[in-house]
């Protein structure tokens, strides 16, 4: 006997949508591809920021795989966030980013946006200003410094980004677009990120979340309150554009765990 749960059809206000994993990575390939093609014809580019982490894998390989005859010439692809290593490191964003997505399709390469963290072997030196130079060249190349969208993960932790539980990055002034944190538990090194404030400049923005053991940060996020303690607590709290659309993808193990069966409401 199979025990069948309804999913809502909101999470925390803002759309929600669910599925196996592979088909809601298909879902959001999708609605990426859609929403590219809509502003392509309206105002002739796109602009896309994407997060690094493991579940948003299977989202580049689709989109590499299903929509690879997408306009990739008018698309610009940045980065929402970057570890401080060499793009050859396994841990590179960038570097999984090329490997599953941008080396299959047709994108100019000046149309490709990696985070500046390696600047002739010095590893984020503030002294380059490679945080700086990243805000400058979106504030000249993206208009009004809005991503058309901005695709995401969550860490277990409620992390967003490179955003980590009590970091005094996310109290940041609206003027600050991109920092080098060092925040993270003690395993993860210096990164480099967008802030709460670029990111809530954003048209649309993607919460791309799968997997049982994201079942913990889901359920906390929505038993959190609002607010800048809770956004201390639980950074993704604070993704919350104004004048842009937020939609969560939650596969069915990451939003309820141990039953089998689902169905959409
Ligand atoms: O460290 C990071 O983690 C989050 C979540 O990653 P995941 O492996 O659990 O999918 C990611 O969104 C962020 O960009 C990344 O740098």
């Amino acid at each position: 006997m199979h025990d069948y749960v309804q999913t809502p059809a909101s999470f925390l206000g803002r759309k929600l949508m669910t599925s196996h994993a592979d088909h809601l990575a298909y879902l959001l390939a999708r609605d990426i591809d859609r929403a590219a093609q809509q502003d392509i014809e309206t105002k002739g580019s796109f602009h896309l920021a994407l997060a690094g982490g493991t579940s948003l894998l299977k989202v580049f390989q689709m989109l590499a795989q299903s929509f690879a005859n997408l306009h990739w010439h008018t698309v610009h692809v940045w980065q929402v966030d970057e570890r401080c290593v060499p793009h050859q490191d396994e841990r590179s964003n960038f570097q999984t980013l090329d490997r599953e997505l941008l080396r299959f399709v047709d994108i100019p390469y000046s149309n490709i946006h990696p985070m500046p963290v390696d600047v002739s072997g010095s590893l984020c030196d503030p002294e380059l200003g490679g945080a700086h130079a990243y805000s400058e060249t979106i504030r000249h190349v993206v208009p009004n410094s809005q991503f058309d969208m901005v695709v995401l993960g969550v860490g277990t932790d409620g992390h967003v980004a490179s955003l980590f539980p009590g970091s005094p990055d996310l109290r940041v002034d609206s003027s600050t677009h991109v920092v080098i944190t060092n925040d993270g538990p003690a395993n993860t090194q210096r990164r480099m990120t967008l802030t709460l404030p670029i990111l809530n400049r954003s048209r649309r923005v993607a919460v791309f979340i799968t997997g049982s053991h994201k079942q913990d940060i889901v359920k906390r996020l929505e038993a959190s309150g609002r607010g800048q303690a809770s956004i201390d607590r639980l950074p993704v709290l604070g993704v919350n554009p104004v004048n842009g659309t937020v939609t969560w993808y939650m596969d069915y193990n990451a939003y309820t765990g141990d039953h089998h069966q689902h169905a959409f409401i």
